[in-house]
């Protein structure tokens, strides 16, 4: 790689892409908010992992320019880091959310700021200790432009971390923020001792009810039937190092959603994404009754019975029937 690769964020996410970077021969700078109290090698959520020598820790970027930024930064927090970006630098926005006041996506968000910066997402089954690790692992890196999402997934892919381009940016976005609301509500079920047979099914059922709203968006169902679909689902809900799932955990055995967020070791996107998923479903007229209940749940609005009732008390359907409710 000819120019060096910013990398914005010094959480969990943001230190494993940098370290990919690295490995992958790029020169970079990992901005994070408190860079100068860290000490150089020592990141706060991936502490075990010291950063090599061609990864600068940095709290202002330099004057030079990037191959490409990588944005790995909260949904909720995102608009406020993307005045740093270089004007005509493709960014590539790692997080995986919707913003809870506007219901944008990552890629809305950086249109309305920052209509000079070409956009692009990477979302996939991917914990950050893993990816840190060099362990093999695949991604979607979605942009609207075809030959954009292929030069940076030409650029960004290792022998060990593989990522697909596609085109679906609402398919891949819609995905990645829904199956944290999920894996929260995969947490409750075990936490609360409903057993596998009732993960499996909520699994099913919320990839069900994720590619119904993709779909309604604009999205395609096989993006949904993809990496940034089934495969970080899969993932997310019975993976103990997901931080949504964990929050379910909790939450299942009983401690309240603030006690619960306080306990993470990092954000949950899937708390904020719950209502802003509920509120873009409504919008388009989409019924999301798995979103709905962890939203009600979560909000201390029904109890766990009563959410469990709602979901097996709704009328029986066709599972192949395109517009049945969950
Ligand atoms: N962890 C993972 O395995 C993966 C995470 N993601 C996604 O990446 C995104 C980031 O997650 P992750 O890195 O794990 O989260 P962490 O909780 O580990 O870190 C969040 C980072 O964002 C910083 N931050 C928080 N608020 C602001 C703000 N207002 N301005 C600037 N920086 C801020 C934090 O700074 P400080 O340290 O100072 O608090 C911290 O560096 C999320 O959308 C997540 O869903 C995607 C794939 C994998
Ligand atoms: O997105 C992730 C894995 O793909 C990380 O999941 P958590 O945010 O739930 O830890």
């Amino acid at each position: 790689m000819s120019n060096p690769v910013f990398v914005l964020g010094g959480g969990a996410w943001g230190t494993a892409l940098a370290l990919h970077a690295a490995r992958i021969g790029a020169e970079v700078h990992l901005w994070a908010r408190n860079a100068q109290t860290l000490p150089n090698g020592a990141m706060p959520r991936l502490s075990d992992y010291p950063l090599p020598p061609t990864v600068h820790v940095c709290s202002t970027l330099p004057q030079v320019t990037p191959d490409c930024v990588l944005v790995a930064i909260p949904t909720q927090y995102l608009a406020s880091v993307l005045p740093m970006l270089p004007a005509g630098v493709p960014a590539v926005l790692c997080c995986k959310g919707i913003e809870r006041q506007t219901l944008a996506f990552p890629l809305d968000i950086l249109a309305r700021e920052r209509a000079d910066v070409p956009g692009a997402v990477l979302c996939g089954p991917n914990f950050a200790r893993e990816i840190a690790a060099g362990l093999p692992a695949a991604a979607v890196l979605a942009a609207p432009e075809h030959a954009r999402a292929q030069a940076l997934s030409s650029l960004l892919s290792s022998p060990l971390f593989r990522l697909y381009a596609s085109t679906d940016c609402i398919g891949v976005q819609l995905g990645a923020a829904a199956k944290n609301v999920i894996a929260v509500a995969s947490g409750v079920t075990i936490g609360a001792g409903l057993g596998e047979n009732a993960r499996a099914a909520l699994i099913t059922r919320g990839l069900a009810e994720i590619t119904r709203l993709a779909t309604a968006l604009g999205g395609q169902a096989a993006t949904l039937a993809g990496l940034a679909g089934l495969g970080d689902l899969l993932l997310t809900c019975t993976g103990a190092a997901s931080r949504n799932y964990q929050m379910g955990l909790a939450l299942g055995r009983g401690m309240n959603t603030h006690a619960a967020l306080g306990s993470l070791p990092g954000v949950a996107e899937g708390i904020t994404t719950a209502a802003a998923l509920q509120a873009l479903a409504r919008a388009h007229g989409v019924e999301t009754p798995i979103t709905d209940c962890i939203a009600a749940f979560m909000e201390g609005q029904i109890t766990l019975p009563q959410a469990t009732h709602s979901l097996l008390s709704r009328p029986l359907k066709s599972e192949q029937e395109p517009s049945s409710p969950v």
